[in-house]
This record gives structure tokens, sequence and C-alpha cells, in this order.
């Protein structure tokens, strides 16, 4: 099964996925982007913000997804692979294409493997200033606090859209709280 962790930059995902390796202590922990050898290059160019179009960090990032999408999730089609993002962050953060375009690229580039259940961390606007205030900014969460709103926003209509199974879960609970709201939707059939 591949289950994938959403939600805008501090939602909390890293945190979780740190518990996670001790529940599921077999499963296939990846991300994207980054999750291979091209999608570490990737990442750091697209982090340091090298593309000046956003058509070209888009597909910067499909290019990413699609090398994950061969050597993650088709190599481990029989485990469960747990992913630090998706492709609905693809969608989410392509603000200027219109969504269903969006999936349309995003089923080229994984041949249609989307992932089986998605969990979505949800960040109120006070707790989001205050865990971005708390880091050294890159230049995606630069573009501020109104942009992530946006996005978050588009993470829940994306994954509304889909037919696939879905948790959303308020990300300022308590880090414990989370983590078996977050097992037990894993373990559910
Ligand atoms: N439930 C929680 N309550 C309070 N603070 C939390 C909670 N979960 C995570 N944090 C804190 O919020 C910050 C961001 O968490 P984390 O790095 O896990 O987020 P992330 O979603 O992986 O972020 P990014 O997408 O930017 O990599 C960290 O300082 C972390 O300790
Ligand atoms: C997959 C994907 C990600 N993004 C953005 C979201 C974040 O701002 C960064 C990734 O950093 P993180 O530390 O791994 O959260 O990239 C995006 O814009 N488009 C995508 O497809």
């Amino acid at each position: 099964m591949y289950v994938v962790l959403e939600g805008i930059d501090t939602a909390g995902k890293s945190t979780q996925l740190q518990l996670l390796k001790d529940k599921f202590p077999s499963a296939v922990f990846t991300k994207e982007p980054g999750g291979t050898k091209l999608g570490i290059k990737l990442r750091e160019m697209i982090l340091n913000g090298e593309a000046n179009s956003n058509l070209a960090e888009m597909f910067m990032f499909l290019a990413d997804r699609a090398e994950h999408t061969k050597e993650v999730i088709l190599k481990n089609k029989n485990e469960l692979v747990i992913s630090d993002r998706s492709f609905i962050s693809g969608i989410a953060y392509a603000l200027d294409e219109e969504i269903d375009k969006l999936i349309e690229l995003n089923r080229l580039a994984t041949s249609n493997n989307f992932p089986q259940k998605v969990i979505l961390l949800e960040l109120s606007k006070e707790e989001l200033e205050k865990r971005l205030s708390q880091k050294q900014n890159d230049s995606i969460e630069k573009r501020g606090i109104e942009y992530l709103l946006n996005i978050q926003k588009r993470l829940k209509e994306t994954i509304l859209k889909l037919n696939i199974s879905y948790k959303f879960i308020d990300a300022s609970l308590n880090i414990n709280e989370i983590e078996k709201i977050i097992e037990d939707f894993i373990n559910a059939k």
C-alpha cells in the first residue's frame, strides 16, 4: 500500500514520519522532492530558487516524481510505502494551472500510480505564523503566510476531487495524538 503525508510547510510531516518509523519498521519511507539520486539534485536546485519561471519549477517537480515513481513506488509495489508529500503537493503548489489539467499531467508523470491513502495535516494561520518564524525559510516558504494558506486550501480541494481515501487532521493537536490517528488510519481496511 502506498500512503502519503501532506500538509503545507511546517505542518508537522517530518515529525510524524519520524514516529511512524518506529510503528512501521518494515515500511519503506520516502519523500518528494528528493527521494532518488536524481531527485536530490532537483530538490537542491528547486529550493535554492534556481528556476525563474513557475512552469520550469513545476516541470522539475514532475521530473522528480517520474523518477520517484519508477525507482521507489514501482520497485516497492508489494510493500507499505509511506511518503512525505506526493503529486497532491505538486497540484496544490502549481497555482498558475487548473487542478484538472494538473491531475492529467501527474497521471503521465506517475504512469497512473497514485497513492491509496492520504493524510493531510491542517494548520491554523496563528500556528503557521509561529512555526515559520521559528525556522530559516527556503525560497518557497519566503512566499509568505497568505500564499501557504492558499496552498492549504488547494491541497484540500485537490484531495476532495480525487477518489483516494483520506484523513484530515488538526496539526496543532498533541504530537502523539496525531501519531495515533495516523497509525489507526494506515491500519484500517
Ligand atoms: N503537533 C505539533 N505541535 C506543536 N509543534 C509541532 C507539532 N508537530 C511539529 N511541530 C513543530 O513544528 C515544526 C515543523 O515541523 P516539521 O518539520 O515536522 O514540519 P514539516 O511539515 O515536515 O515541514 P516542512 O514541509 O517545512 O519540511 C518543528 O519545529 C516541529 O517541532
Ligand atoms: C512535491 C512538491 C513540493 N513542493 C514544495 C513544498 C515545499 O515548499 C517544498 C518541499 O520542501 P519540504 O521540506 O520537503 O516540505 O516544495 C512544490 O511546490 N511542488 C511539489 O510538487
